[in-house]
């Protein structure tokens, strides 16, 4: 069942069996893309795991390397030692390859949400399970690592979004993530209400937003690439210690400011296919808009990560960095 779980959850086939035995423990299928591994017993290192991919349905890199990973469980290659809950966000947008039916699922994540609609309710839904998840399985650390893949190429393919949060990152996390190739991190100075940002902020997990490499459709991956990504997420499902390196070889980058779309008029002042941390010198007009007028880059460069002039009014249309010398 594991190894299909992925192609029935896309197919909206309800699957008979709702709980059963795979390698090491045993699987509950809570809701739509929505599965629970629980091991027999937790290994040394177990940790509470949330895996989630899919919450842009165009992102598919991560989706695969989940799906490789329960197949592999499946297969008794790899044996569950960490409780972990695997979602499949926007089942709908999945299915037919966009980054989101009515609106972006990840800017949802609030327990106060008043939105209603399909993005609004699967937000609900998940917040739900997250916290069912984490309570059920208060004794051990919390992760959560949600799983995307970027829309423009970028000068470090892989790297994560650390949310703003009260709870520190902790120096193995670096480490796990240099190891499993990440090459950057950038570190958000604001809530974001993404889903990564709902675990840190209402549960203190270890939690981050994954970028692994470019959105592309089911079967044009690179999964090569992300095969140290992989051997991190099964060592994580195995409740065994993660290997680690140096962060040293990560770029270490903050937050400085968010550029926003205020109104139709908005647009960015460089090519759509500018790579993600691009870097912009002081003077460069990066973007214009009628109601906030132009925005120019201030004293120091700037580096423009997801930049998109055609987001929704009132949403992020580009992040500008700066670089730091170490974690912030
Ligand atoms: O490539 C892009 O422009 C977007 C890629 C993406 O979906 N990124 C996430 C980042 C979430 C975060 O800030 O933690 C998003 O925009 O939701
Ligand atoms: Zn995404």
């Amino acid at each position: 069942m594991l190894a299909d779980w992925i192609e029935l959850s896309l197919g909206g086939t309800i699957p008979t069996e709702r709980e059963g035995r795979t390698t090491g423990g045993r699987f509950l299928l809570h809701a739509p893309g929505i599965l629970e591994l629980i091991p027999d017993t937790a290994g040394k290192d177990a940790q509470a795991c949330v895996l989630s991919a899919g919450i842009h349905g165009n992102e598919t890199a991560p989706i695969e390397l989940l799906g490789n990973c329960l197949a592999r469980i499946e297969a008794g290659l790899l044996a569950v030692g960490s409780p972990v809950l695997v979602i499949l966000g926007n089942l709908a947008s999945i299915r037919s390859g966009k980054r989101y039916v009515t609106t972006n699922l990840n800017r949802l994540f609030r327990r106060e949400l008043d939105e209603e609609g399909m993005e609004p309710e699967r937000a609900r839904e998940l917040m739900s399970a997250v916290d069912g998840f984490f309570a059920r399985h208060a004794q051990l650390p919390r992760l959560h690592y949600d799983l995307h893949t970027a829309i423009r190429d970028s000068r470090y393919p892989r790297f994560v979004v650390e949310p703003f949060g009260e709870t520190p990152t902790l120096p193995e996390q670096w480490a796990w993530l240099a190891a499993a190739d990440i090459q950057a991190v950038l570190h958000q100075h604001r809530h974001s209400w993404t889903f990564s940002h709902y675990s840190k902020h209402y549960h203190q997990a270890q939690a981050f937003t994954l970028e692994l490499g470019r959105a592309l459709p089911f079967g044009h991956n690179d999964l090569a690439a992300l095969a140290p990504m992989g051997r991190l997420l099964e060592e994580l499902v195995a409740g065994r210690k993660p290997a680690q390196a140096p962060a040293v070889q990560m770029a270490f980058f903050r937050v400085a400011h968010e550029l926003m779309r205020e109104s139709e008029s908005f647009r960015l002042c460089f090519a759509d296919d500018t790579p993600n941390f691009t870097e912009f010198p002081p003077g460069t007009r990066l973007a214009e808009d009628d109601k906030a007028g132009p925005f120019i880059v201030g004293e120091a460069p700037v580096s423009v990560v997801f930049p998109n002039a055609n987001v929704e009014l009132g949403a992020r249309a580009a992040l500008l960095a700066t670089r730091t010398e170490q974690p912030v």
